[in-house]
């Protein structure tokens, strides 16, 4: 882009668009939307603040326990990084420890790290899996999503009932055919759809 926007206050922006579309940010009930859209924004990509290392923090504690952990159902919204519109789903994080084990609840703040940003699904799932192995050490890592995106129900394609599944493995997820079975058993085996 040509124009240095960068000093220019986010509500002036919000209001800008707001007139380029066609209405006026100054009639009453629209007043506070600059504001809104900024806090609702900054909060919708706050994993841009934060790491995986920092989320996780001192929650990892050593435990001989050589069996799958899956946190499934996990839910999500994020914004697709091609409209900024909604993406959402479930997710469903699983891993075989090597010697230490996750406090659970930061199996979820993780997928919070990665969905508070633009993304694409495809990358959401990568990162979950990368920062989990990354930070565990397990023997195996194994991801799925589950998601809708609005950008293909409420425009463009205008399709209401496709659900896009990605998933991304490491270790023995990868190497070992029974580790993955079991996996995508354990996660997928009573699939339901996802409802809405
Ligand atoms: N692979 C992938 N594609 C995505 C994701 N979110 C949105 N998209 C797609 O990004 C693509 C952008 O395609 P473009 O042709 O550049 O944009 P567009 O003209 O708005 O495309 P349509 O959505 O087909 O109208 C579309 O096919 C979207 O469905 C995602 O998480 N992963
Ligand atoms: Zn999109």
């Amino acid at each position: 882009m040509s124009s240095d926007l960068s000093g220019v206050p986010y509500t002036d922006l919000v209001a800008e668009m707001i007139r380029r579309l066609g209405d006026d940010p100054e009639r009453e009930g629209m007043l506070k939307t600059p504001e809104r859209v900024e806090k609702a924004m900054r909060f919708l990509t706050h994993g841009y603040e934060t790491t995986a290392e920092a989320v996780v923090g001192d929650a990892l504690f050593e435990e001989h326990h050589n069996n799958m952990v899956l946190v499934k159902d996990i839910e999500m919204y994020s914004l697709c990084e091609h409209h900024l519109l909604p993406f959402f789903g479930k997710v469903h994080v699983a891993y075989i420890p090597n010697g230490r084990i996750m406090g659970l609840s930061k199996t979820a703040r993780l997928v919070e790290v990665y969905c508070r940003r633009f993304q694409v699904q495809e990358r959401l799932t990568e990162q979950v899996a990368q920062a989990l192995w990354d930070v565990v050490e397990p023997q195996g890592v194994g991801v799925i999503v589950e998601a809708h995106h609005l950008c293909m129900m409420m425009r463009g394609v205008e399709k209401q009932n496709s659900v896009t599944i990605t998933s991304a493995m490491r270790g023995v997820f990868l190497d070992d055919p029974a580790t993955r079975e079991e996996f995508l058993h354990l996660a997928m085996g009573s699939h339901r759809p996802l409802s809405r």
